[in-house]
């Protein structure tokens, strides 16, 4: 019967496949006490050797889909099923406590995770921890006889439905074969969420039950661009989805047309559209969408995408990628953001009540210096290919605007003693996206080259609520005036010192949050590289001279960000 599940639209398009279900099994067991330790020595052994085919079978897909690098991590389970300090040990834990494989298998890994993630001035043994829990998972899945998903193994079209997506498992997906994903719960400005537009994959988030509501194999329309998955689809259904498919596929066709123009309103003043990427694999997009530039390179994901701390040349060799792909055109390259719901396995943090108010983001970079200063070395050796900005995430003081600038101003005098090209002219600037600065921002933009403003996390902690919490997503109000009057604040502040102010956050390409900004005079605004035509197309039909009013209305009269909504769409449809 068909059934449609309401979700948030998190990225643009139509896509209809059959489910695929990455849901987490119950992995729950009994202690039990045990006579004959043989046998259950001999069922352990056969949930290893089957494990053992899995990963093999997983890692010959993986080369194939994802590349080798992506596939060497299954090698590195195998290497540990195949170590007799590990399963040895399991054995010997039933033959000695007479327990269950089950409970001897957990006692030793827990073992073994503990000695390794306390290993802190190892690094590569940290990471070990992480790819034991992997293989202690897939082995208690085989002993319990329940199925673990391995989304590596998708050889045909398919929807992902999941509770919640990480960042990392987002970035596993084959885009062959996933056509979009759905998911219980997160919300719009989610990094998950941010992923599939850059992957240009239709999303709905935050529906709250589709993981209980979906079976494997059951046909799903994705609707991406109002926030629905529809369930056994009716004829109508696929033909009602089909023609909003392809009127929404002609409507990309009009904004392709501008793909070599510059942005310019209709009274002629230009305005820098650029892109936010994680990768550098997101640089064709940025090409394909003609942006102006990179407002924001999410540098965290290099780090997620990778077994372990990357090296500096590995990261030079990624940045050196980028800015040469962008041919002389601006690139802000933010430095690592990582805590809140972004992690490294290789890199345990402390648990914590509050993570996104938590150890995060610059405030991590200031306190482990030597992984901020081979950031900074990596950026500083890349920028003679190109027009680098850097910026740091999460400035809340002044404070460590200036520890951040001086840690930088040090590699960089130390490469210049030692004669390495680095380019004299980088721009340093900071995220604006805690309140506490945004407040400040005049005092900050004495000292900083520019802002930019990152509205997913100032909205979340300017009005309290999780960007990621599907409960309190009514709250993410771009337009409410509080946001407003900050962005203002930070834009007028930047132009006061002679600074430049842009944006980052998804409110930049908001086709309500637009005619304000432009009123308001901000002059980068950075977005899903697949959102980039769509401004330029909206800002070619806008006045600013005629939008001044409308900003200062909804600046200083509205009360609410539904009248500030209706003001916008109100004036649009004049
Ligand atoms: C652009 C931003 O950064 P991120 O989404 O990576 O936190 C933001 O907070 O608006
Ligand atoms: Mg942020």
């Amino acid at each position: 019967m068909v059934q449609t599940i309401k979700g948030i639209a998190a990225s643009d398009g139509i896509a209809t496949a059959e489910a695929y279900l990455l849901v987490q099994p119950d992995l729950s067991f009994d202690k039990k006490s045990i006579s004959d330790a043989d046998a259950e020595i001999s069922r352990l052994k056969d949930a290893i050797a089957k494990s053992d085919d899995e990963l093999t079978k997983i890692r010959d897909i993986a080369k194939v889909s994802l590349g080798d690098d992506e596939a060497q991590v299954f090698d590195a389970h195998k290497m540990i099923l195949a170590d007799p300090e590990f399963t040895g040990a399991v054995e010997q834990q039933v033959k000695d406590q007479k327990v269950n494989a089950e409970q001897a298998l957990n006692d030793v890994s827990n073992n073994f995770i503990q000695i390794f993630e306390g290993m802190t001035d190892n690094a590569y043994m940290q990471e070990r921890a992480a790819d034991v829990r992997d293989v202690t998972k897939r082995v208690m899945a085989h002993l319990l006889g329940v199925e673990l998903p391995n989304p590596s193994l998708i050889d045909h079209e398919v929807i992902i439905v999941a509770h919640d997506l990480t960042p990392s498992d987002t970035a596993q997906l084959n885009k062959k074969y996933v056509k979009g994903f759905v998911t219980d719960i997160g919300g719009r400005t989610a990094h998950s969420a941010i992923m599939a537009r850059s992957l240009e994959l239709p999303a709905v988030v935050g529906t709250d039950s589709i993981t209980k509501d979906a079976k494997d194999g059951d046909k799903i329309i994705l609707d991406g661009l109002n926030g629905a998955a529809i369930l056994d689809p009716s004829d109508e259904d696929i033909k009602h989805y089909n023609k909003l498919a392809s009127d929404f596929a002609a409507e990309k066709a009009e904004w392709e047309k501008l793909k070599d123009e510059a942005t310019v309103t209709a009274d002629g003043k230009h305005f820098d559209v650029a892109a936010n990427i994680g990768t550098p694999d997101d640089l064709q997009g940025v090409i394909d969408n003609g942006a102006e530039g990179i407002g924001l390179y999410r540098t965290e994901f290099l780090y997620m995408q990778s077994e372990e701390l990357p090296t500096e040349d590995d990261q030079f060799e990624a940045y050196k990628k980028v800015l040469e792909g962008m041919k002389g055109k601006p690139v802000v390259v933010r430095t690592m953001d990582i805590g809140g719901d972004k992690h490294l396995p290789y890199l345990p943090l402390p648990d914590e009540m509050n993570p996104f108010l938590g150890y995060r983001a610059i405030r991590i970079s200031l306190d482990k210096q030597d992984i901020f200063r081979t950031q900074l070395r990596a950026l500083l050796r890349a920028s003679a290919f190109g027009n680098l900005r850097i910026m740091f995430p999460m400035i809340g003081t002044l404070q460590e605007f200036r520890d951040a600038k001086k840690v930088f101003e040090e590699e960089k005098a130390k490469l210049v003693a030692d004669n390495v090209k680095v380019s004299d002219d980088i721009q340093l600037g900071m995220m604006m996206e805690v309140p506490a600065a945004a407040i400040l921002a005049d005092q900050f933009a004495k000292e900083v080259d520019f802002f930019s403003i990152g509205t997913n996390d100032l909205i979340q902690y300017t009005m309290a609520a999780d960007r990621g919490n599907e409960h309190v997503s009514y709250l993410y109000q771009p337009y409410n005036p509080s946001i407003l009057r900050l962005v203002k604040h930070v834009i007028e502040s930047a132009h006061k010192e002679g600074k430049w102010a842009g944006m980052c956050g998804e409110a930049a390409g908001d086709n309500i949050m637009v005619p304000l900004l432009l009123a308001m005079g901000l002059d980068e605004y950075s977005m899903s590289a697949t959102s980039v035509l769509r401004v330029r197309s909206l800002m070619k039909k806008l006045s600013t001279a005629d939008l001044k009013d409308l900003a200062d209305r909804a600046v200083n009269e509205s009360i609410t960000n539904e009248d500030n909504k209706k003001l916008v769409e109100e004036y649009m449809n004049k």
